[in-house]
């Protein structure tokens, strides 16, 4: 399984407490992270991933790019409802190529839960 997981400042601590509950999971799965995301998730647990650019700087489009091209299997992307971001474009971009290529994309801790809770079983 290949998975992106993304989160912004004001979700990072929910990213952090959601990856403590599926660390079996995820220590199997080939991952990727925006910039800060993917630091804080190493540190804090000890992931391997591979890091892109931060958010705002790009690094949200560079996973839309590896998506495109059939490189992941699934995103977490905690998004932060109520504080508006510079890079909104990107983000509706990563959101939209994950339509485009049907692909599962959880933007709450609840739908993260339950794809990751599949994703466990399979
Ligand atoms: O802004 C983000 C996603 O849109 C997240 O970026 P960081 O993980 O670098 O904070």
């Amino acid at each position: 399984m290949r998975l992106a997981l993304i989160a912004h400042d004001g979700r990072k601590d929910a990213m952090i407490a959601l990856a403590a509950d599926h660390l079996p999971l995820l220590r199997r799965c080939t991952l990727m992270a925006t910039g800060t995301t993917g630091a804080r998730l190493a540190a804090a647990h000890g992931l391997e991933i591979e890091r892109m650019l931060s958010g705002p700087m790009g690094g949200d489009l560079q996973i839309g790019a590896r998506l495109a091209v059939g490189e992941l299997d699934g995103v977490i992307f905690l998004r932060d409802p109520m504080t508006p971001q510079p890079h909104e474009p990107d983000i509706n971009a990563l959101v939209r190529a994950c339509d485009v290529h049907d692909v599962p994309c959880a933007t709450n801790v609840s739908t993260a839960r339950l794809l990751l809770a599949s994703w466990s079983e399979g």
